[in-house]
């Protein structure tokens, strides 16, 4: 999941939040949709520096607000995307917008999740080429789980599920992401005291180290301090204003690079890591 990134799937905010009501969509006072729309822009300038081809989802005011955060609504693997079901209500139509975007772009359909099963992009980590962690809570259920372990079966991937605490409720959003961010093959940024405990165990018994975030900033962000984009190993991009995190992926060798995002992520659940949906690794 730290893999030099080569190719991703973003989907501009200009449009597609402008009209966003925050008490639909379970944004806080912080939202803004021209100040999202700027510092979204602002963001995937530094991803494109990086050196990624940026693939947009077509833009249009079709008011899926959320379909800005396209970590979610499917995942890639080495044999094609597989096209996910959404446990947010608001959220359902978003995997048709990607699986149009994959027919565009050539990527491969593998196969989808089926309701009343629902997979969500970041409850998904790929802990190794071989190893797929799913967080099962509000928006991932075991339904789902089952599923991805068929289709990604056939491929000798091993899929195991990790319940998630309930956190701040049913209607806000706590993805197994939102408690880890890889930052290279054997290094994630994490805040332990919601980590499923027995994913912690897998993690320290494959010797990966982890880096404690700031507790005090994973609060005031409401987690978005922790939610971080690697576009290489040990080269990031995270949110503003979290110097004490920044500082221990610092000690730990990281390149950190940061972006204004208060009214983009701060206010509506999702951060760096949730405004991409990686393509291609490696
Ligand atoms: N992968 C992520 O953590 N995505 C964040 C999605 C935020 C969006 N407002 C949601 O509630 O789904």
């Amino acid at each position: 999941m730290a893999a030099k990134l080569r190719r991703v799937l973003m989907r501009s905010a200009a449009s597609a939040m402008r009209h966003a009501k925050p008490a639909e969509w379970h944004y806080g006072p912080g939202f803004d949709a021209a100040r999202a729309a700027r510092q979204h822009q602002a963001f995937a300038e530094l991803v494109a520096a990086s050196g990624a081809e940026v693939e947009w989802l077509t833009d249009d005011d079709d008011g899926l607000a959320d379909s800005v955060f396209t970590h979610d609504p499917s995942l890639v693997t080495e044999q094609g995307a597989i096209i996910l079901a959404m446990g947010k209500a608001l959220r359902r139509s978003e995997p048709a917008l990607h699986e149009s975007a994959y027919a565009r772009m050539g990527v491969p359909i593998l196969g989808r999740i089926e309701f009343p099963g629902s997979v969500e992009g970041g409850d998904c980590v790929w802990v190794d080429r071989q190893t797929l962690a799913i967080g099962r809570g509000v928006r991932t259920n075991e339904a789902g789980i089952g599923q991805m372990a068929d289709l990604l079966r056939p491929l000798g991937v091993d899929v195991f599920g990790y319940d998630l605490p309930l956190w701040h409720g049913e209607d806000a959003c706590l993805h197994l992401m939102s408690v880890i961010s890889p930052l290279a093959d054997d290094l994630a940024l994490v805040h332990a005291p919601l980590l499923p405990t027995a994913f912690y165990q897998m993690l320290r018994r494959r010797g990966i180290t982890l880096i404690e975030g700031d507790a005090d900033e994973f609060r005031d962000s409401f987690g978005l301090s922790l939610n971080v984009l690697p576009t290489a190993p040990r080269e990031v991009i995270a949110v503003a204003g979290f110097p004490k995190t920044a500082a221990a992926m610092e000690a730990a060798g990281c390149r950190v690079q940061t972006f204004e995002a208060d009214a983009l992520c701060i206010a509506c659940e999702g951060g760096p890591t949730c405004l991409t949906r990686p393509v291609l690794r490696a």
